[in-house]
């Protein structure tokens, strides 16, 4: 089954469109394992990482149909942190959840080959420690960057998220400039629905979706039609202001076709006020789930 496939058939199982999104801060972690971290070494910081992401994973692997970890959060802590997101990523697939790393990587074609075989793949001989369902993936280098990714989606059941118009304020420096008549970002989503166009599933989706932001909703609408064959990313719900009106144009007429994600809100949800939560933080994973069971009926389109 393809990943487009598997992702659709998860979000309708679940009934939820929510993207659980793994941002690991040491700062910000529950108490009990704040306090379980020595500083100055990684590996306890790692270990850390691994226990929290893992208790989020079992707390919402019944509501949710995917997580995103964000590699930054683990490459930060050096090799303890690479081999921490390896468990990360593995839990979650043990636990039924489809995982998107967050890398946001290319490079010159045979370079990103190399990018793909790290992240790209589930299962099989050919799986890395890394190997997920999808990655994060940058189009700043063109059409011959992103192929070889297209070429290991088909090989390994895998998809990316192409950068289409990203959340953060800035994005548009670049995103936004006309170019020929149209914004940099029309020519992405342009390039985005061709590549999928050969690789459609029963369902008109293809291995090859798009990011756009919560924070820009009247694009979002535009991007939703340019793109009918690729699955939504949708960061930027929540902490970064993005709503539920917001984001519903990503959703197809099935209610399916697009994953909202939600880190700080969901990950963090022991600071917020109104998650009742022990002094000693020590039910933090119940907070988790009850921000991600908010989430969820937020989002029930
Ligand atoms: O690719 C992403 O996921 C992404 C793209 C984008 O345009 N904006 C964006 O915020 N993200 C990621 O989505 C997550 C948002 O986190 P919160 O703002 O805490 O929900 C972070 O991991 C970001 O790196």
């Amino acid at each position: 089954m393809t990943f487009a496939t598997q992702l659709n058939a998860a979000i309708l199982r679940t009934g939820s469109v929510t993207c659980v999104g793994l941002d690991p801060r040491l700062e910000q972690l529950p108490k009990p394992l704040r306090e379980s971290v020595v500083e100055g070494k990684a590996d306890s910081a790692a270990a850390a990482y691994t226990q929290f992401c893992c208790e989020i994973i079992d707390a919402v692997a019944d509501l949710v149909p995917c997580v995103k970890p964000q590699a930054a959060f683990f490459e930060q802590l050096g090799p303890a942190g690479m081999v921490s997101l390896g468990e990360v990523i593995a839990h979650a697939n043990r636990a039924g959840l489809l995982v998107i790393t967050d890398g946001k990587r290319n490079d010159i074609g045979s370079t990103a080959t190399a990018y793909a075989d790290a992240y790209l793949g589930c299962s099989g001989p050919e799986r890395s420690p890394w190997g997920s369902d999808a990655l994060t993936v940058s189009p700043y280098l063109g059409r011959d960057s992103l192929e070889p990714f297209v070429e290991v989606c088909d090989r390994r059941a895998a998809g990316i998220f192409v950068l289409v118009k990203t959340s953060n304020p800035g994005g548009g420096y670049l995103q936004d400039l006309s170019v020929d008549g149209k914004t940099v970002y029309q020519s992405v989503a342009e390039l985005v629905t061709e590549l999928n166009s050969t690789r459609l599933d029963a369902e008109g989706y293809g291995p090859v979706g798009a990011v756009v932001g919560a924070t820009y909703p009247e694009q979002l609408v535009e991007l939703r039609k340019a793109m009918p064959h690729s699955i939504l990313l949708v960061p930027g719900f929540g902490a970064q202001g993005g709503s539920a009106e917001d984001v519903r144009p990503a959703v197809d007429a099935n209610g399916a076709g697009a994953v909202v994600n939600s880190s700080r809100h969901i990950i963090f949800a022991h600071k917020r006020p109104e998650f009742s939560v022990a002094a000693d933080e020590s039910n933090w994973q119940d907070a988790v789930r009850e921000a991600t069971l908010q989430m969820n009926e937020q989002l029930k389109f």
